[in-house]
């Protein structure tokens, strides 16, 4: 039996300094496999977790929905067929819905897994401010989270504590929570308080009732449409099984896969224009939308990657860094990561949410990376603060 779990939260909320510390402090001899899906062309975490010392698989996105389900549920398979690990560590992207993470493991039934775990990580400094600007995103990753560890909140005054405490809890009362900061808890502690199984249960039964909710409408709906509307099936050139089972308008773009597959799900409630959609487009995945009310994430943020031989002092790093703060001339930068070679010889490694830049030494890469994430990015302007 393979536990699985999954590690949720938005751009740079700390998922993967969270795994790299259950990795040093808590899992112990276990045989772990982490899977990683990065919103981006560019995978730098496996850079980062290079000395943990675990089997890292990393699926780059391009198109999320793609990799969630089709590549996502042929390499968990994969996984555990050559690896038999004890446990797989499921870090989704940044922007990806943590109840479509959770359906598409669940639709494997795969008999030798055990979802064990939702966990989410949320930036308490960032909460706020996030959950109003892009809330479809943040209050989906909270409320199916079966435990909220906070993350930053060294220096945050007990009042901003519990605020960001009753901000979450109106999205989600019943998961486990971790508030202390990290450096002070015991990554057993953590784990332990991840894996209370109350919660587990709770949001399991919770999604379970909402897909046969679903699938009754679904049902009802079919029936309701039958004698005026043809379900369609596209030939879309990309060999993906697109099986879209809310209501979509707006099929216009369907990009696959070449990266862009927009679907605006408008107004559940009239049921006029709803078609069911299977499409059929060639690349090779199975593209099943569940329950896509709103947006996907490549319509809303924007993303690029660059691999470069240039080298850097660590003080260009940190000036870039700095400058792509500026939100009048980069759009608004929500995430940076990259490795880097060093005029000195060094290799660094970046990190960059708002406000909070880091760098710092590491591994040797085949070459230098960088990773942007965030909203109306001046793609050009943001190459020439790295020389590029
Ligand atoms: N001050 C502070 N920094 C943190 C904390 N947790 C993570 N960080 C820093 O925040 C940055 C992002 O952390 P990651 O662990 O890479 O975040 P992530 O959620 O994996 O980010 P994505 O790659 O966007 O998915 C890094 O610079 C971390 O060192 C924390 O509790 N306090």
């Amino acid at each position: 039996m393979t536990k699985v779990d999954i590690f949720s939260g938005f751009l740079g909320a700390g998922k993967t300094t969270l795994i790299r510390k259950l990795i040093e402090e808590a899992y112990g001899d276990e045989k772990i496999v982490l899977i990683e899906n990065e919103f981006g062309e560019i995978g730098v975490d496996k850079g980062f977790l290079k000395n943990t010392g675990i089997q890292i698989n990393q699926m780059n996105a391009g198109c999320i929905c793609c990799t969630l389900v089709g590549d996502f549920g042929k390499a968990l398979n994969e996984v555990i067929e050559q690896y038999h690990p004890d446990r797989i560590l499921i870090e989704p992207s940044g922007v990806g819905k943590l109840s479509d993470v959770i359906i598409a493991v669940q639709d494997l039934e795969n008999e030798e897994i055990q979802l064990n775990g939702f966990t989410t990580v949320v930036d308490a400094k960032k909460a706020k401010m996030y959950l109003k600007n892009f809330g479809e995103f943040y209050v989906n990753q909270v409320e199916h989270a079966s435990s909220i560890i906070l993350s930053h909140v060294q220096g945050l005054s007990q009042e901003k504590i519990d605020q960001v405490i009753g901000l979450l809890r109106e999205h989600n009362t019943e998961a486990s929570i971790v508030t202390t900061d990290w450096k002070e808890i015991s990554g057993k502690k953590i784990l332990e308080t991840m894996e209370q199984k109350k919660t587990l249960s709770a949001e399991l039964d919770h999604l379970r009732e909402e897909a046969h909710r679903e699938q009754e409408e679904h049902e009802a709906e079919h029936h309701h449409h039958d004698h005026d509307h043809e379900d369609h099936d596209h030939e879309c050139g990309c060999e993906h099984h697109h099986d879209h089972e809310e209501h979509d308008h707006d099929h216009e773009e369907h990009g696959c896969c070449g990266h862009h597959e927009h679907h605006h799900d408008h107004d559940h409630e009239e049921h006029e224009h709803h078609h069911d959609h299977d499409h059929e487009c060639g690349c090779g995945h199975h593209h099943h939308h569940h329950h896509h009310h709103g947006h996907d994430a490549d319509e809303v943020f924007d993303e690029f990657g660059v691999t470069t031989a240039h080298k850097y002092s660590r003080e260009q790093i940190e000036s870039a860094l700095e400058a792509i703060q500026n939100e009048a001339e980069c759009g608004q930068v929500l995430r940076s990561k990259g490795i880097l070679e060093g005029t000195d010889g060094k290799w660094y490694q970046f990190d960059y949410v708002p406000g909070e830049p880091e760098v710092r030494e590491g591994e040797p890469e085949a070459t230098g990376m960088i990773c942007v994430i965030g909203v109306g990015l001046a793609q050009d302007h943001i190459k020439e603060l790295f020389g590029l």
